[in-house]
């Protein structure tokens, strides 16, 4: 059973969500966003419930969904250990190869990792990478949740020749100079699908050539029930030029790692291949459909509850 602090915290962030995703919808994004960011006290108080809810309630309750939301830092943690470490990112670099040489493509390009692995973790809130040693992490949030995150809207961060970093904001990255970029529980936060594909756009420019972006999201629905969005996903992902190396539907939410090929063509040649009528570019998460329906809806938390809207987290330990 949830505790009552574990269900105001979850219900608090599911109401911030929902309010941001409404208001894009009746000011537009760009502006609903820059609104949004000016929101000191919102941010804030998100990101005192985030940091509680993860640190408190999952690290220490050990139900099935509990821990299944901390493992979404152990299952990327594995998995770069898998990529990197023992060397699985050259099964497909010469799966890549194989296909280039098959249709005539030119790869001028080959992986250089570093060691310890750069990670940039997009959305970090409280820094969950932080105690591994195999990474070099660079967090970052709209609103950090304590001094080792810098601040940093990653929608709006510049791409440049070097890292700007100063008074613990980071303004700039480097163009292709991370290993692996995570997005964990980070893509259904941002309210449109536009600018969903924007951050994973801006993902592509910032990782190396054969590295990783790692994006898991909640979704408590058996495999089959989102399966046509996450297709999507897949596709508008591969249009960018990231090739779905690894998928995985846990109960709670959906692990995905997308590899920056070394020749963009080669992932969107699979776009073109396995394109269905019904595909589209977009990054739809299923609650962007409830907007409309729930223009009338008060974002108070109770209504959230009484009316049980479809939001995210809903099953996952936010409650
Ligand atoms: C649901 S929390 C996830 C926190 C953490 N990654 C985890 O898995 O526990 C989403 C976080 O993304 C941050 N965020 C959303 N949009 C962002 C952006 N454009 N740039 C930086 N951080 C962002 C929010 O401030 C929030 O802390």
């Amino acid at each position: 059973m949830a505790s009552e602090e574990h269900k105001e915290l979850s219900d608090y962030i599911k109401s911030v969500h929902l309010s941001l995703r409404k208001s894009s919808s009746k000011l537009g994004a760009d502006t609903a966003w820059q609104e949004h960011c000016c929101n000191v006290d919102t941010l804030s108080k998100y990101a005192e419930c985030m940091q509680k809810l993860a640190t408190t309630h999952w690290e220490t309750n050990c139900n099935s969904a509990t821990s299944e939301a901390t493992s979404r830092i152990k299952w990327a943690v594995e998995f770069c250990h898998d990529y990197f470490n023992n060397h699985l990112y050259k099964k497909y670099r010469d799966k890549e190869l194989g296909i280039s040489q098959s249709i005539g493509l030119q790869v001028d390009r080959e992986e250089s990792f570093s060691e310890p692995i750069k990670l940039l973790d997009v959305g970090s809130c409280y820094n969950p990478f932080k105690v591994y040693n195999m990474f070099d992490v660079i967090a970052i949030d709209l609103c950090p949740a304590n001094s080792s995150v810098l601040q940093c809207d990653f929608l709006n961060v510049e791409i440049g020749n070097c890292h700007t970093i100063k008074d613990l904001t980071a303004t700039q990255f480097q163009h292709e100079s991370f290993d692996v970029i995570t997005f964990c529980f980070l893509l259904e936060y941002i309210p449109t699908s536009q600018l969903r594909i924007a951050a994973c756009e801006k993902a592509y420019k910032l990782v190396k050539p054969g590295g990783i972006l790692i994006i898991n999201t909640p979704d408590s629905k058996h495999v089959g029930a989102n399966s046509k969005i996450m297709k999507c996903w897949r596709y508008t992902l591969a249009e960018i030029g990231f090739n779905r190396i690894k998928y995985e539907k846990a109960k709670f939410m959906h692990c995905m790692v997308f590899r920056k090929s070394l020749n963009k063509e080669i992932a969107q040649r699979w776009a073109l291949l396995y394109k269905e009528p019904y595909m589209e570019y977009a990054i739809h998460i299923p609650q962007d459909s409830n907007i409309l329906d729930d223009e009338e809806l008060d974002t108070t938390t109770q209504h959230i509850d009484e009316d049980s809207v479809l939001d995210d987290f809903q099953e996952l330990p936010f409650h």
